[in-house]
Order: C-alpha cells, then structure tokens, then sequence
C-alpha cells in the first residue's frame, strides 16, 4: 500500500475520505492505493495520485512504512512525502478532500496505521534517555548541549538521588526545555511528574501494574516495552508513545535477546502507538527505523553530544 502527504502552498496536509461500501469508510486517509503487480512503490503513488486526484508527482521522497494488521488482513503503508506535483488535487473518484493544517490531523477520524504516520509527521524523530550515573551539574551541562544540537525530547533517568535533588535538577530541566519547546519525561517518578507538570517515562514493570493512565492529556506519558503484552497494556491506557527493544545487543543490557527488526515491525504491527527502537543504535538510524514503522530511535550513550 502506498500514500502520500501532499502539502499545499501553505503547508497544510491533504486528506481523504474513504468512501461508503469499501472497509474503513468514512476515515480520512493519505491518497493512495495498492500497489499492482510489476509495479514499483513510486510508479503506483504517480497512479494511484493521478487516478485518485488528477495530478502528477515530480518529486517524492520516503517518510515511513508503517506495519499495520487489521482483522482481516497485514498491510504495509509506505508513505512519501510529496511536495512537488504538477496539477491541482481535486477528487475525481467522488471522495470528499480536505487540506488540514499539521495541528489539526488529529481532529480526523483516520485508520490505525495512519496515526504513526501523523505522529512522525509532528514528533520529535530521536528520545534521548540520560545515563543513570550523572551528577546533577553534570547532567545540565550534558542537556544544554543537546537541547542546542536540537534535542526535543529527554527523559530524566538517575539512580541514587534525594528526593528534593532530584526534584531540584527536574525543576531546572524543565525550565530548559520549555524554552525550546522540548519534552522533559521523567523516569518512574509519577508523583514527581504530576507535581511539575512534566512528562513521565514508565519502566514496564510500573506500566503493567497501573489501571489507568496516571497523568492527563496533555502531560506526555510513555514506556518501556519489550513484548506484545507490555505495548498492549501501553495502548490500552492510551500512553502517547513507546519505547521497545532491545533492537541489538547493548553494552548497557547484555542478558537481553535482541529482537532485530523484523520482530520489531512484527510487535508495531498489532497496535497503532507511535514507537522509539532502542538498544544498540546510533542517532543516524532514524531512517532504517522508519522503514520498519518506528517513529524515531532512542538511546542513552551514542545520543548526547560530546
Ligand atoms: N490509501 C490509504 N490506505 C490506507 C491508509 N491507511 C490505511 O490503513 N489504509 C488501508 C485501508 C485499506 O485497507 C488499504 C487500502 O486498500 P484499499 O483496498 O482500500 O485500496 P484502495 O481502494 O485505496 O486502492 P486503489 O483501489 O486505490 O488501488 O490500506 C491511508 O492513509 N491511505
Ligand atoms: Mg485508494
């Protein structure tokens, strides 16, 4: 399956909407189709994008495939981004079209695997998780660096800290990420979290003894996931996203089997969460990521600038 993100002159996004009679009807989706026999992805965007919309694609370059298992079927949505076309869109199989600034996508009633594909589009690519062993300075030092190479979101993991430390350098964090408009999660802190109104990242074993999402809309909360099980309890509390591996083996988790990412694409496609691979990967690996659906790639040692 292929789809693309078509921007017009204002940057707004186009959307379609599933016609009666077919499955999905009634969803706003990305224009695109199946891909036919003998032919390849990019031929099938320029005819399915010409049959669909009545334009022709000059330029198209490859955003994510997202793996998606629906009750009836497995399918892979590749999508490109597609800002240079030749024609203006207009529906030509008597779909309804609406062009949606990137804030808004969420107000649409789309199909599963189309909300990976909206978070890649407005999320940060990289989660940066911090060394557990830092001191308190330390870490700012280490944070102010990334947050200047264009880090956007960061997890707050220590060990050993006072509670009022702690807080303290969480206090800080949070003042230097809001001014760039970065998230701040802190790890395992809940009550931490909800006192300074910032992000909390949940180990999986707090993540499978909660009943309920433990902070409000607003407040990003994710976790830690390394089996179907753990990202089902992760989309069934409506978490915003989630971190699962390990991908390769780590020097930080030697007992852990890595799962490769063949079965990483086989765990994202049974739940439509955006999802971070983590373990033994490097901040250029976004692109190999988001060929098997990942929303980015997090790390602890290879992601903060020297
Ligand atoms: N085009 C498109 N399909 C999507 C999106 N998200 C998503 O889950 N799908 C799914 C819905 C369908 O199960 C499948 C598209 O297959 P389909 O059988 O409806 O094919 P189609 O009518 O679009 O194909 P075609 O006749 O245009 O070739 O992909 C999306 O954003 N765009
Ligand atoms: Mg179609």
């Amino acid at each position: 399956m292929v789809a693309a993100v078509l921007r017009d002159a204002r940057g707004r996004i186009l959307l379609a909407r599933r016609t009666a009679g077919r499955d999905l009807a009634g969803a706003w989706e990305f224009p695109g189709g199946k891909v036919e026999p003998g032919e390849s992805p990019r031929e099938a965007l320029d005819r399915e994008l010409h049959e669909e919309l009545g334009i022709r694609v000059l330029d198209a370059v490859p955003l994510v495939a997202v793996p998606q298992a629906y009750p009836d079927k497995r399918i892979v949505l590749d999508v490109y981004t597609v800002d240079a076309y030749d024609g203006t869109p207009r529906g030509r199989e008597r779909q309804a079209l609406a062009w949606s600034p990137l804030e808004k996508l969420h107000g649409y009633p789309m199909p599963p695997a189309d909300r990976p594909v909206v978070a890649v589009l407005s999320q940060p690519p990289r989660y940066l998780v911090s060394q557990e062993t830092l001191e308190p300075a330390a870490w700012l030092a280490q944070l102010d660096k990334a947050l200047a190479a264009g880090a956007r979101r960061v997890q707050l993991r220590t060990r050993g800290l006072k509670p009022q430390v702690l807080a303290d350098l969480a206090m800080d964090a949070r003042t230097r990420c809001k001014a760039v408009g970065a998230d701040l999660l802190v790890n395992g802190e809940a009550g931490l979290a909800a006192d300074l109104g910032i992000g909390l990242h949940l180990p999986a074993r707090q993540l499978m003894a909660l009943s309920a999402r433990p902070l409000p809309e607003g407040q990003v909360v994710a976790a830690s996931c390394h089996d179907a099980d753990e990202l089902a309890q992760a989309e069934a509390l409506g978490l915003d996203f989630a971190v699962l591996g390990p991908l390769r083996a780590t020097g930080s988790h030697p007992e852990a089997a890595p799962m490769g990412w063949e079965r990483f694409s086989r765990l994202r496609e049974a739940v439509s969460l955006p999802i971070y691979a983590i373990g033994g990967l490097r901040p250029a690996d976004v692109a190999t990521a988001r060929r098997h659906g990942a929303q980015g790639v997090a790390g602890i040692r290879a992601f903060w600038p020297r």
